[in-house]
């Protein structure tokens, strides 16, 4: 029987296909937009200048320190930046950490946000923003994060690296596991999170082969796109909590550490959520745990959190602190479990 459910459609207008950058403009003056702040990383630094140059006299100015986990000294610096131009949007050019600076600047002024998205980690579609203050990350969702417009360029990914394009692709893949057993979840998030896993499945491994190749990265940023809708529609649990308290407090790597944990996430829920996962097992092999494991480490992506430089002796804590106010997960979160699951993801074995 289909229902009870509710289903929120997110409100952010989607531009997507190769050469879509070049309606950049368009886009932003469409949304009301005149003056907008560039916001990249220092890596994306020169593609957020050619944006500028591109855009001219629409754009107010750059801003390239934005940092994983958005540190709010960041984006007080930003805040500075953004009224120095007398900017009235941002374009934030990059992954989620460009992004979520964006959001924390439209989260603190109600900034229009224009996004052109160029991983797969899908914060450009979530109304979601975490920040990092005093070693502590900490999540608030609103109306007002989410951006408005978002550009998916295929284009723009050709150079993601190989081992970054593989994580941050498992990072959009939890979103849809997590998705598919969440407690609100709906037929069309649920229908999302399938095709997204499936159109990630297809694609990464095409990508490792031929980072260059136009089809599996249009292919990709598709799955992202709809793990992201996923990721914003309905709530996360365990995976997403330990992966917050991960590199909210111990700095690993964000897409990396999404990449390691998933499998052992998805075998620690594998029974409680049989049913509601069962499309996505299938997709992998029937037992998600070992099977994303196995095509985890086909692809080459990190395996073992102490590959990530978490320590060993951090564990405990680790455990402790994911344990402390968890999400409502499918299996109940017990402190032995989890810690067992840590110590799983830190030596980098199969989970069952
Ligand atoms: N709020 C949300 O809904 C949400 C969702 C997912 C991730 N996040 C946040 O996003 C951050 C991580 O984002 P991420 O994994 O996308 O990493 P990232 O944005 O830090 O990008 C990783 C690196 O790749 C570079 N890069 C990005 N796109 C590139 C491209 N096409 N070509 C070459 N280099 C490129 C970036 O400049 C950066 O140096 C974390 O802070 C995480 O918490 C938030
Ligand atoms: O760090 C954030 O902005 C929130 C993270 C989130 O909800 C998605 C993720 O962990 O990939």
């Amino acid at each position: 029987m289909v229902g009870p459910f509710r289903y929120t459609a997110s409100a952010a207008q989607v531009i997507f296909g190769s050469g879509s950058l070049n309606r950049l403009a368009e886009a932003m003056t469409g949304q009301g937009g005149k003056r907008a702040l560039i916001l990249s990383t220092p890596h994306q630094k020169a593609e957020a200048e050619r944006i500028a140059t591109a855009l001219g006299p629409l754009a107010a100015g750059l801003f390239h320190d934005a940092t994983m986990h958005t540190p709010v000294d960041v984006t007080e610096r930003a805040m500075t930046a953004y009224n120095a131009a007398g900017a009235d949007c941002v374009v934030a050019i990059g992954g989620g950490s460009t992004i979520g600076l964006g959001k924390a600047i439209a989260y603190r002024n109600d900034a229009l946000q224009i996004v052109v998205a160029t991983t797969y980690a899908g914060s450009e579609v979530t109304p979601i923003l975490g920040q990092t203050e005093n070693g502590q990350k900490t999540t608030v969702r609103g109306p007002g994060i989410l951006p408005e417009v978002v550009i998916y360029d295929p284009e723009l990914t050709l150079g993601l690296p190989i081992n970054i394009s593989v994580s941050s692709g498992l990072n959009a893949m939890a979103h849809a596991v997590e998705g598919l057993y969440a407690q609100d979840r709906n037929p069309i998030s649920s229908m999302m999170a399938v095709e997204g896993l499936r159109a990630l499945k297809q694609a990464l491994p095409q990508i490792v082969n031929a980072p260059g190749d136009i089809e599996p990265r249009s292919e990709a940023l598709y799955g992202s796109w709809l793990c992201g809708t996923v990721l914003g529609a309905v709530g996360m649990a365990l995976h997403h909590k330990l992966c917050h308290t991960l590199g909210g407090s111990f700095d690993l790597p964000h897409a990396e550490t999404h990449a390691v944990i998933l499998p052992h996430s998805a075998a620690y829920n594998a029974a409680a959520a049989a049913d509601a996962l069962k499309p996505a097992a299938d997709l992998f092999g029937g037992s998600l745990g070992s099977g994303l494991y196995d095509f985890a480490a086909s692809i080459g992506a990190p395996l073992a959190l102490r590959d990530l430089g978490m320590k060993e002796a951090d564990l405990d804590h680790a455990a402790e602190l994911a344990a402390r106010n968890p999400y409502w997960n499918p299996r109940p979160i017990e402190r032995e479990a989890l810690r067992a699951l840590l110590q799983s993801a830190w030596e980098g074995a199969r989970p069952r």
